[in-house]
């Protein structure tokens, strides 16, 4: 980047990764060749670890590789596939300030290498609206060009979702490879997933998403530049000549059969997901949900408060299907946590349509345990960003929902900041002021946990409680307030007083244990 541009105060060249980064990138890197996994560096083989192996050796996108029955001849979805090695990046900041414009490209700089690639160089351009045609408009695709030509970058990839135009406009004139953040999401989706229902919901989302963007083949592979045609016409309307034509019309089929079949499919699982948490439901085990943005730190809380052995990773979405673990409260009550996928902004549409049962999971949830992670600069954009999706999913921004529960609305809220080991003192100070219901904790070193497992049990709906006590006459308003606040099953009257049979609260119940005459009664 030269001096004149990078003076120019519409350009910013976004912080290039940290290069300490790598090392953590080659833990999660999926090997091009089939079969070769590096489990990392001297994991023990924990549940974890097994886990990150096992993961390593999977194809990315099961159904549409070449094994793949249904799908052998798809060989645009095939080109499709991310084979990120060197990337540049490019964002358009339309709005916000610019360090959230920055924030937003180092973001994807982790994702991108959570998928599996070197970010090069990230350039942002500020602009009123994205180009329709080609995203960053022509001068800045000039510079755009030049950056990849200089670092010899073959991929380019795009912090929004492009349209097919946009697409395709982009790789005539940039001449490598384009992906969009929506498609980086799937990929890493398709990489982490591990049950039937994570993998068969991101298989249909990523089908979904190439639907319109499918091509014929040849033209994808000799690359026109210009005499297109048409410009940027969304929706398929690209690819009608020549020899492609046939094949993409019998790709098209073909994918619309599989997704149909996917839909199906999930549709049978989600029964099967809503029976079993209907059978929690009515144990009346209550239910947290550990929800946040991603990678921080919610698996590592599961593991830290529960003792889970839960995949823990310094990666963007290491967790990609709900994990729930019984936990007991000091004063023994039982209840489940789910560690749950991270958010993470703009997360693409056709994610939150498939991720529907991990969100479902959270909305049913009688508490949301929100962890922010409190050493990184944005976590209050972060606070927001969850908030935002979660405000989608429980209200009616959830498709073909309807048979979630009823009136599903948000549960309450336990925000905890974690990472205060290394968080900043000041940012922290200004969290804590932020954010005075918080619990600030360190899943790493232990600090706070107790305080938070104490909040979790205090937070928690107590359950009702059944018990008989025999209360003196002279206890006439603890009766009158088991009759106005619980629930009375029977009531004598004896010599000794009143014997009440009642289903109370535990708050209750322990005043009412208290005042009764004979510890024997009470049941
Ligand atoms: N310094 C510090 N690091 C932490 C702490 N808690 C978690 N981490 C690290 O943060 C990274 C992410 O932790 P995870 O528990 O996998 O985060 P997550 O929210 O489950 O992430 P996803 O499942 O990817 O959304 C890992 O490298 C953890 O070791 C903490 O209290 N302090
Ligand atoms: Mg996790």
């Amino acid at each position: 980047m030269t001096g004149p541009a990078a003076q120019d105060p519409r350009t910013t060249t976004a912080p290039a990764p940290v290069s300490g980064r790598r090392d953590r990138r080659s833990d999660i890197r999926l090997d091009a060749t089939p079969g070769v996994s590096d489990p990392g560096p001297d994991d023990e083989p924990t549940g974890g670890a097994l886990d990150l192996e096992e993961r390593s050796s999977l194809r990315r996108v099961p159904g549409l590789a070449g094994s793949s029955t249904e799908l052998t001849d798809v060989t645009e979805v095939e080109y499709r596939q991310l084979r990120l090695e060197r990337v540049v990046l490019i964002g358009v900041w339309t709005e916000g300030t610019a360090r959230e414009a920055d924030a937003s490209l180092v973001e994807l700089a982790r994702l991108a290498e959570t998928a599996g690639s070197e970010v090069l160089d990230g350039l942002v351009q500020r602009r009123q609206t994205p180009d329709p045609a080609t995203f960053v408009g022509s001068g800045k695709l000039a510079e755009l060009r030049e950056t990849v030509q200089a670092t010899g970058a073959d991929t380019v990839i795009a912090d929004g979702e492009l349209s097919p135009g946009q697409l395709r406009q982009l790789e005539e004139k940039l001449r490598v490879k384009v992906v969009d953040r929506t498609a980086l999401i799937l990929d890493i989706f398709a990489q982490h997933a591990r049950s039937r229902e994570g993998k068969a919901q991101v298989e249909l989302a990523q089908l979904r998403y190439f639907l319109p963007r499918l091509r014929g083949w040849g033209e994808s592979l000799s690359r026109q530049g210009g005499g297109a045609g048409g410009g940027g016409a969304g929706g398929g309307g690209v690819g009608t000549r020549g020899p492609g034509e046939t094949k993409l019309e019998t790709d098209r089929r073909r994918i619309h059969r599989r997704i149909a079949k996917l839909r199906r499919e999930i549709e049978g699982m989600s029964t099967v997901r809503e029976t079993k948490r209907g059978r929690r439901q009515q144990r009346a085990v209550p239910s947290v949900a550990i929800a946040g943005y991603t990678n921080a730190g919610k698996s590592s809380l599961l593991n830290a408060i529960t003792d889970a052995g839960v995949l823990v990773q310094d990666a963007l979405f290491a967790t990609l299907d709900p994990t729930t673990r019984r936990w007991e409260t000091a004063d023994g009550r039982e209840v489940t946590l789910t560690d749950t996928v991270g958010f993470v902004r703009h997360l693409p549409h056709q994610l939150v349509d498939a991720f529907r049962s991990t969100l479902e999971e959270v909305s049913d949830a009688d508490l949301l345990l929100h962890v922010v992670d409190g050493s990184d600069p944005s976590a209050q954009d972060q606070i927001a960003a969850v908030r935002e999706v979660l405000a989608e999913v429980s209200g009616d921004g959830v498709p073909r929902s309807s048979t979630s529960v009823a009136g599903s609305s948000a549960p309450h809220e336990l925000l905890v900041v974690n990472k205060v080991d290394a968080a900043e003192p000041l940012a922290l100070a200004q969290l804590r002021a932020a954010l005075p219901g918080a619990v600030f904790v360190s899943a790493r070193t232990g600090e706070g946990l107790d305080r938070l497992r104490a909040r979790l049990a205090e937070e928690l709906p107590h359950p009702d409680v059944e018990l008989e006590v025999l209360l003196p006459y002279t206890e006439g308003a603890l009766v009158a307030r088991t009759h106005s606040d619980g629930e009375v099953l029977a009531e004598r009257h004896t010599e000794d007083g009143t014997v009440l049979h009642a289903r109370v609260s535990e708050e209750l119940a322990a005043s009412l244990r208290r005042a009764a005459v004979d510890p024997a009664h009470v049941s």
